[in-house]
């Protein structure tokens, strides 16, 4: 049986302020961010971190329901920023008024009132084009514009609340709120020629500026939000992933029920050989499993990252982007991080389980009875 060292002490975040999600990331004391000439930003540990550790509790800066059927689904989330939790179906949702989507429900009538300013932003767009979208495009696309707005959303937020953020104590080193989405890794480079004018069009036919949806940023900047949001966003589900070694025999993580972008848990590259695991607690706030890694946000849509064995002092930390039981040899792992991250991965496991140039000539003839 696997030991689990369970931490009971909760890092706390400052009270929200009016819905929007001010508090700022837990970060372990020996968790530094530096910078990795391939991988780009990376964290890195600065001491050692003992197995079951808890390495950061960092706060959505959007996040979205994904379901088919949001009427009968109970994996619906609060709207409300400062609350994300789930809303079971036979509680009295609170839906909008103006009755734009029905993905969009509140726990309580506290949190409709309190995310009301935040949910204007949004709802007159949800109401006039989420259905032309899904009809047209899919739910993919529209998954991934409707975060966009959710980010333009509380970017709004902060912009008003701006001299109240401003007072809040921050810690130097990281970077916080829309100066942190900001830094997020993602160029339009990185995405064919056809999937970047794939995303001009729906920029420029449902995210530019308007009185439906007054963000005031230029085309080219939402255009490169958007390729920072697929290079950044976190699916969440409801059992484990990013569980090594892996299990046996293997857990099916279950259907995808949220996205969501996180401004520092976005600085975490990924290992085929994870030292990281994404464990949280359950919704309720009580480990469901005790000994079961969980990829999936707690209460108010946390993510929480846990050292899944001791880490050393100059260890990369790393979490796992991908169900590890599904993608085993080196070839397709690469391959679906190619196809899926855009990215060719150089991992310790990935580099040490590489063909050797002699392999790749002898694989390279034709096989010979012997
Ligand atoms: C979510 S971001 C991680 C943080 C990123 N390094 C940054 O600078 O912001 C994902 C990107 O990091 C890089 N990356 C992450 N893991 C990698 C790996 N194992 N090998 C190579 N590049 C990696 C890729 O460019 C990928 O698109």
């Amino acid at each position: 049986m696997s030991q689990v060292v369970h931490i009971t002490l909760e890092p706390s975040g400052l009270d929200p302020v009016d819905g929007i999600p001010t508090q700022q990331p837990w970060i372990h004391p020996h968790l530094v961010q530096s910078n990795d000439p391939i991988k780009g930003r990376q964290f890195r540990a600065t001491g050692l971190i003992p197995k079951g550790a808890r390495l950061l509790v960092d706060h959505p800066y959007a996040i979205i329901p994904v379901v088919d059927d949001p009427v009968h689904s109970d994996h619906l989330l609060c709207s409300s920023p400062a609350c994300n939790c789930p809303v079971p179906r036979n509680l009295d949702r609170g839906s909008c008024p103006n009755a734009c989507i029905a993905d969009v429900v509140w726990c309580s009538s506290t949190c409709r009132d309190a995310d009301r300013p935040r949910h204007e932003f949004e709802c007159t767009w949800l109401k006039r084009f989420s259905g032309p979208i899904r009809a047209k495009r899919g739910e993919y696309d529209f998954g991934m514009l409707w975060v966009i707005v959710r980010l333009l959303a509380t970017r709004q937020s902060e912009l008003r609340h701006a001299p109240t953020i401003e007072k809040i104590p921050s810690a130097s080193r990281w970077k916080l709120g829309w100066d942190a989405i900001n830094s997020l890794c993602g160029s339009s480079d990185t995405w064919s020629h056809d999937q970047v004018r794939s995303w001009t069009v729906l920029v420029k036919k449902y995210l530019q500026s308007s009185p439906v949806l007054p963000h005031g940023l230029s085309t080219a900047r939402i255009l490169q939000l958007i390729c920072q949001e697929e290079a950044n966003s976190f699916g969440l589900y409801p059992r484990e992933t990013g569980i090594f070694p892996l299990p046996n025999p293997p857990i099916d993580r279950g259907e995808q029920f949220a996205a969501a972008v996180y401004p520092t848990a976005a600085i975490a590259n990924h290992s085929c050989l994870p030292n990281v695991s994404l464990r949280c607690l359950s919704f309720s706030g009580s480990p469901a499993h005790p000994n079961q890694m969980i990829h999936k946000p707690n209460d108010g849509g946390r993510m929480v990252f846990t050292a899944s064995r001791h880490i050393l002092p100059g260890e990369e930390c790393c979490i796992s982007y991908f169900d590890l039981t599904r993608f085993v040899d080196v070839a397709s792992r690469r391959e679906h991080l190619r196809k899926s991250f855009r990215f060719v991965c150089q991992c310790e496991r990935c580099i040490s389980e590489e063909p050797s140039e002699e392999n790749i000539e002898w694989n390279a003839m034709p096989l010979m009875d012997l």
